[in-house]
């Protein structure tokens, strides 16, 4: 076992990143790659907890933009995340990493509900477990929920991996001068209103003390790069 700088991760992969080069739904090819990033991880000795967006299928937002009710919205979101965390479970599982979906709403016959105690159980046993349905409530994200859970789990650390490769002073890909960071603290995240994640999210991961990383989820060996305490990214840490 190598000497990790994080032990116990949860990772944060968006749905979007799903995409790959398609404009809507899961990529397969994307999702067998993270897939083996999560797989050499865990072959490294990290407990490694996943959260995955629903932006690629749904967000309750556009709902509510076209006069909808937002909370049906979200409901619909919440279950793009399950679509995902199915997909890449059942990825994890095909390449021989025992892998399990546990769900924030109650749906026992497709997968477990979500007990921090069932969770860590699953965990200590060596498995990946993978949150879906982020919180369980509507006007929230899965950045709340990857929050949340990492408290819940007495995560080391909570691995956002994104579109970009790190927190700009600006978003990179409207300001192409943006100034990238190695490190920030929490406050400075919400003082300047930086939008890489929610700042409930921020906040929840300030209180419980626990670091955000911030990197891009395209890298391949990203995470092991950073787990093994190099790669490219930004700390959040107070
Ligand atoms: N200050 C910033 N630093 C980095 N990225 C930013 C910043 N502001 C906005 N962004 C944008 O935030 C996106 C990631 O946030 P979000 O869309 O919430 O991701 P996810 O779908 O992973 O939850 C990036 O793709 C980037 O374009
Ligand atoms: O706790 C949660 C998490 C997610 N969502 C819904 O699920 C959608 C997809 O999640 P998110 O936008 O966080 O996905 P990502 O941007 O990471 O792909 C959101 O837009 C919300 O509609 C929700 O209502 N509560």
């Amino acid at each position: 076992m190598e000497n990790l700088k994080y032990k116990r991760i949860l990772l944060k992969v968006s749905g979007e990143a799903l995409m790959g080069d398609q404009s809507f739904g899961i990529d397969q090819k994307v999702v067998a790659r993270v897939a083996q990033d999560i797989q050499k991880a865990q072959a490294l000795g990290a407990e490694i907890c996943v959260v995955i967006g629903g932006g690629n299928i749904f967000r309750g937002v556009s709902v509510a933009a076209q006069g909808g009710d937002r909370v049906v919205g979200d409901h619909m979101g919440m279950l793009a995340t399950v679509m995902n965390c199915l997909a890449m479970s059942n990825a994890l599982n095909a390449m021989g990493v025992a892998a399990v979906p546990l769900t924030a709403i109650a749906m026992p016959e497709i997968c477990e509900s979500f007990t921090q105690r069932g969770a860590k159980r699953h965990l200590e046993e060596g498995k990946v477990v993978l949150f879906a349905a982020g919180t369980g409530n509507p006007f929230f994200t899965t950045d709340s929920g990857a929050a949340l859970r990492a408290a819940e789990m007495g995560c080391d650390a909570l691995m956002k991996g994104t579109q970009v490769d790190g927190i700009y002073s600006a978003d990179p890909k409207k300001v192409p001068d943006a100034v990238r960071y190695d490190t920030i603290s929490h406050a400075e995240v919400l003082k300047q209103g930086l939008k890489v994640m929610d700042a409930a999210a921020i906040a929840l991961a300030q209180d419980s003390n626990i670091p955000i990383i911030v990197f891009s989820i395209h890298e391949p060996d990203g995470l092991v790069a950073i787990l093994q305490g190099g790669g490219r990214a930004t700390v959040v840490s107070d």
